[in-house]
């Protein structure tokens, strides 16, 4: 194995992941896929719960572990790989910022919706304050123009951000959106560009490739597509990908391999595939966060999950307005109790 890296992915599974094991890793399993992943040389690993830091609650799904128990369990599991969080201002704060730095997290990444840069700044610089790598991440990008995407970059950027990333949270942007994104964030900044897909309209991997053809240095993959909807890019997978491309991610293609068959498949509920609700989540642009949420609200509610995601995208749902969709749904059950009458 080269040891090299030409770019540098972040393991997002026990993060991002969190989300499609409603948020009910154990310490034994976030133990041993750490360990897995960092004996693999997988360079960054992401910890905590799926939206970031104080996720746990019953708006966005309890946890059932403490997060801060799951970083320290990662933490000291790896000898190579640094462990990284993720914080939304607002949910999480900088004391839960501070507490996981104090356990050995070495990477931030602060994120916000995609026309929201400004608040992250106090984030961004308390992150570096405690001496961690940041990143700005800005989610939902499909959302924004080129143009806006470019500004809201460069706030971040402005407050420190080491690394910006573009996150297709919804799994909705098609490659040439994706290239001309970061072709013009490349252009104009100076900090590192990052890429974070999602596989709902099976674009992930064309998409990560699309990124770093146009100057993406960073690039996000989950374990067995391992994330929320139908997963993110898969990280074996883009480790083979890019090693057939002469593309060195210093990442032992074997060993993360058996990670994800021996590690990862055991603990998943069903394996992660496009079902029709995640295709609907890429298709109208909905949060993939917000996929086994309108599973649970359509089983309570006696609709079609795809209904509900179709009227979130309509009325441009974004993260954190989960309350939005039991809200939708009893809407829509009233009314289909109306036609019927
Ligand atoms: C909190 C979200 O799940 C962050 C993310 O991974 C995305 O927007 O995608
Ligand atoms: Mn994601």
């Amino acid at each position: 194995m080269n040891s090299k890296r030409d770019i540098v992915l972040t393991e997002v599974a026990l993060r991002d992941g969190s989300h499609a094991v409603r948020h009910q890793f154990t310490v034994d399993q976030v133990k041993s896929i750490a360990k897995g992943l960092d004996d693999a040389n997988v360079p960054y690993i992401e910890v905590s719960h799926g939206d970031g830091l104080g996720g746990s609650s019953m708006q966005y799904g309890l946890s059932l572990t403490n997060e801060m128990e799951l970083i320290e369990a990662a933490v000291a599991e790896v000898k190579q790989a640094k462990i990284a969080v993720l914080l939304i201002p607002g949910i999480g704060t900088m004391p839960q910022l501070k507490e996981a730095a104090g356990l050995g997290v070495k990477m931030a990444r602060v994120a916000t919706h995609v026309t929201e840069a400004d608040v992250s700044a106090q984030h961004i610089a308390y992150a570096k304050e405690l001496g961690l790598e940041t990143v700005g991440f800005l989610m939902m990008s499909h959302m924004a123009s080129p143009k806006k995407l470019l500004e809201q970059a460069k706030l971040m950027e402005s407050y420190g951000a080491d690394t910006v990333y573009v996150v297709d949270s919804a799994g909705a942007l098609l490659p040439h959106q994706v290239k001309e994104r970061i072709a013009l964030l490349k252009e104009h900044l100076t900090a590192n560009i990052g890429f974070h897909a999602h596989n709902n309209l099976s674009l992930a991997m064309a998409n990560t490739l699309a990124a770093m053809e146009a100057g993406a240095t960073r690039i996000d993959g989950s374990i067995r597509c391992l994330g929320a909807g139908a997963g993110n890019t898969q990280t074996e997978v883009a480790v083979a990908v890019l090693d057939k491309m002469n593309i060195h991610t210093g990442i032992d293609l074997y060993k993360i391999m058996d990670v994800a068959e021996d590690l990862v498949a055991p603990i998943l509920e069903t394996p992660q595939e496009i079902t029709r609700g995640s295709l609907v989540l890429g298709y109208a642009g909905v949060y993939s966060s917000f996929y086994l949420h309108a599973q649970k609200a359509a089983e309570r509610f006696g609709i079609d999950s795809r209904s509900i995601l179709i009227e979130l995208g309509k009325r441009e749902v974004v993260g954190g307005q989960e309350d939005m969709i039991m809200d939708v749904a009893a809407e829509l059950s009233k009314r289909k109790a109306e036609v019927a009458v």
